[in-house]
Formats: C-alpha cells, structure tokens, sequence
C-alpha cells in the first residue's frame, strides 16, 4: 500500500484550506471544518458577507470610518461553519486556518465543540486573542497548532 499518504490532521486543515480560497476578502482569508467523533465533516465555512449582501456592494477596505470597511459585515469562518453545521456539534473538533478571535470563541465554547486545530496565529498580540484564551482555558477547550504548508489549487481561467 502507498505509505505517503496525508495525514488526518492534513486533511482536513487541507479543507478548511480550500474553503478559504472561495473568501472574497483580499486581505485574509479564513476556513473553517468541524468534524465530529467519528471523523466525519459536520460543517464547514469561509469568510464572507451574510445571505443577500452582494460581494460587489459592501466594502473590502479595512481602514478609514468603519462603515467603510468590511469589519461591521462579514461573517467570520468559524461562525460560517458553526452554523452550517449539519448536526449537534458536542464533542467535535474545529480544524481552522487563523486562530479564533473572541467572539468565535464564545459561539465555539457554546456549540460543544471540545478541540480547535489551528494554523496560523497572526493576531496572537491582540487583546481579542488573549480574551479567547482565557475562555477557551476556563472552558477546557483544547487547541493546539498545526503547519501544513501550501493547498495549490491553480485557478482555471
Ligand atoms: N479567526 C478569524 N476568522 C475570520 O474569519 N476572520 C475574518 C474577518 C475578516 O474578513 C478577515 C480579517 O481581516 P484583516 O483584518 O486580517 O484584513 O478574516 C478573522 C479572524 C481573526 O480572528
Ligand atoms: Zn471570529
């Protein structure tokens, strides 16, 4: 049998990467995958405007008056996946590519879910970063952080 074959923890940290690349946001993009006991997908999600707001009629900008910006609008990866979430989500684990910000946290802590796999941590000198680890610890939600390099996914024009 193939003996290089990826890994679980590549696997799905490679969906939650994928899931990324479908974020209309040119600054970050984020993906999110839940998967269940029994290592199964039970939700997944991205970065993006709610239902009915056009990617064309919001703004991408993060700077300047915050109406002008993304930050009042989007939806956040974790949130996107949380909420797709074809199933009661107690005991699951999130694998997601940016570490949760603290409102994430709190609907992750609220869903059941148990374990969040994390890559990057770009916002880990935030006060947003350091309020979600404090609840994740006082929670006993484990996270714990994975490299698994570039998903390439040359777009087809
Ligand atoms: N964990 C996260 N999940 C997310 O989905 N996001 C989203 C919100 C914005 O669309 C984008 C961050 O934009 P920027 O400030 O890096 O240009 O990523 C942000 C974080 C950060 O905590
Ligand atoms: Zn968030």
């Amino acid at each position: 049998m193939r003996k290089d074959y990826i890994t679980w923890d590549q696997y799905f940290m490679g969906v939650a990467k994928l899931s990324a690349m479908r974020s209309k946001d040119p600054g970050t993009q984020v993906g999110a995958c839940i998967i269940n006991a029994g290592k199964r997908i039970v939700g997944i999600g991205y970065n993006g405007l709610p239902q009915g707001c056009k990617d064309d009629e919001f703004p991408w900008g993060n700077e300047g008056d915050f109406l002008q910006t993304k930050y009042p609008f989007v939806v956040h990866a974790e949130a996107n996946a949380i909420l797709n979430a074809t199933t009661n989500l107690k005991g699951s684990t999130m694998y997601v590519t940016l570490f949760p910000c603290n409102e994430c946290t709190k609907l992750i802590i609220q869903s059941g879910i148990t374990e969040i796999i994390y890559e990057s941590n770009k916002y880990q000198s935030s006060k947003e970063h350091e309020a979600a680890v404090k609840m994740l610890k006082a929670s006993h939600v484990n996270f714990r952080q994975i490299q698994v390099g570039e998903l390439r996914y040359d777009k087809i024009t």
